[in-house]
């Protein structure tokens, strides 16, 4: 596990989208992402992250900065153990969390008895532990110019599509859907709370048989 992690922030709360929605979890987001999706909430994570000698207590200690720690997977583990011993769930988002190879940490999560999740694009290759939930968010056509992987939708335990016009439901159908292993839980989540975007989420929603995540933690003023 020799890699560095570069770590944009740690933080607890509950998961406010999709089917772990609720459940009390360790935030880690990772450094970097090559999307630039234009609605994107976390813009300060793009910049790739390097080496340097900010710790994890930094991490923790700020919200929505573009500055991140650096650490070792063996010292995240014993970060989560020292400070969310109590938190059964961990998500690595980002930023893009594919970016890195979390295979080896969250192998070592999952036999803590930690449940471990990842909120990926999906135009990375997945390297996780198997038994981690995968949710692809699936971004298309976006300013960065990454495709999106067959290889990562097959992977997904959950589809996560983020709609901000009726664009990104043609591609869930026909693009992503087609793509999926049996049984994918398939959401799909406006961003930015948008009105318009809401509306086109829950009539897709009733008449396709998906299900709408709303990023609860948005309505209720969580982190
Ligand atoms: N509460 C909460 N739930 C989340 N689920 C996914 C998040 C993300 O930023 O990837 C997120 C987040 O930032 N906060
Ligand atoms: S993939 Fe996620 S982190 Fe990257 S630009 Fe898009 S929304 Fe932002
Ligand atoms: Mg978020």
């Amino acid at each position: 596990m020799a890699s560095l992690l570069f770590v944009n922030e740690i933080f607890a709360s509950l998961q406010g989208e999709g089917a772990w929605t609720g459940t009390p979890s360790v935030f880690v987001r990772l450094q970097g992402c090559l999307c630039r999706c234009p609605w994107c909430d976390t813009k300060n994570t793009w910049k790739l992250g390097e080496p340097n000698d900010c710790g994890l207590d930094f991490a923790a200690s700020k919200a929505d900065a573009p500055r991140h720690a650096t650490c070792t997977g063996e010292e995240l583990l014993a970060y989560i153990d020292a400070h969310y011993a109590s938190i059964p769930h961990v998500i690595f988002t980002g930023g893009e969390p594919m970016l890195f190879d979390l295979t080896d940490v969250t192998a070592a999560l999952l036999a803590r008895g930690k449940t471990v999740a990842i909120e990926t694009s999906g135009t990375e290759p997945v390297r996780v532990a198997e038994g981690v939930w995968v949710t692809v968010s699936p971004k298309y056509d976006m300013p960065g110019g990454r495709e999106v992987l067959a290889s990562a939708l097959r992977r997904a335990d959950e589809i996560k599509m983020p709609v901000s016009g009726p664009k990104d439901l043609e591609d869930l159908e026909h693009r992503t859907l087609p793509e999926t292993k049996p049984g994918v839980l398939v959401y799909v989540q406006p961003v930015s709370r948008d009105d318009e975007a809401t509306r086109l989420c829950v009539e897709a929603a009733m008449t396709k048989g998906w299900r709408v995540s709303f990023q609860v933690h948005k309505y209720v003023n969580m982190r």
